[in-house]
């Protein structure tokens, strides 16, 4: 038996499966987010990390399980997944569905000030994750999905974007679920770090730095399907 101490608060994320994923990658494992907390996600390629996220975001729905997430959900992906016929202000105000007088405020305030009319085609990659992770925040969700949102920029630029994250998410505090391999990242960012491992994937506990409001466990099974 896991115990878990259950939050007071009522959780962004209660996820409760017993299998999913593409062939069943991922086996029982039960998760609660807290609005406010940041939780890494860590584990070796291909056990199944992205395809977690894909549940959570409700992209993938043929698992086995229920999942309760936040009605508003932001993501930001490895690639920023902008709209290429778009320029950066339009790719902010469709998106996130604010005014161009808004999204102008959150190009500025994230270090993009007139690059408005430029198309993603036009940005460097650090510019396209700025206006990714601003367009995330603009939209004002409660929970947060970040798939290895810093990979491949080189240290420097990893620190900034890291920065801009810790302001943005101080600002506009919501529960955010990040996966990485960078420990580092999970050091600064996470106030604990969960890991998949084996096949099908369990969810494990990866640090000392499990909080009182950890709650997992592999007993979490149901039978309905979501
Ligand atoms: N569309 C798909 N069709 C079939 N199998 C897939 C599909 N997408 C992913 N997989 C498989 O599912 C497994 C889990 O993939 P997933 O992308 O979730 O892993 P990951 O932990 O995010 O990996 P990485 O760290 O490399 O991004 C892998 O074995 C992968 O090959």
């Amino acid at each position: 038996m896991v115990s878990s101490i259950i939050p007071a608060a009522e959780p962004a994320l209660k996820l409760d499966i017993k299998s999913g994923g593409p062939g069943g990658v991922l086996g029982p494992m039960a998760l609660s987010l807290l609005s406010g907390e940041t939780v890494a996600l860590t584990g070796p390629s291909g056990v199944g990390k992205t395809s977690l996220l894909r549940i959570v975001a409700g992209l993938d729905r043929a698992f086995v399980g229920r999942c309760e997430a936040a009605k508003r959900i932001a993501m930001v992906f490895q690639e920023p997944v902008l709209l290429p016929w778009r320029t950066a202000l339009q790719n902010l105000a469709i998106v996130a569905r604010i005014s161009e007088d808004e999204a102008q405020g959150w190009l500025e305030d994230v270090g993009l000030a007139g690059l408005g009319d430029r198309f993603p085609g036009m940005l460097s990659l650090g510019q396209q994750r700025r206006l990714s992770l601003a367009r995330a925040f603009a939209s004002g969700p409660d929970l947060l999905l970040m798939d290895e949102p810093f990979v491949s920029l080189d240290p420097a630029l990893a620190s900034d974007m890291m920065d801009l994250f810790e302001r943005l998410i101080a600002a506009r505090p919501c529960a955010t679920l990040l996966v990485t391999h960078v420990r580092s990242e999970t050091e600064r960012l996470a106030g604990r770090t969960l890991r998949l491992e084996g096949r099908p994937a369990r969810l494990v506990e990866d640090d000392q730095k499990a909080g009182a409001y950890f709650q997992l466990s592999a007993l979490g099974v149901t039978t309905s399907r979501s």
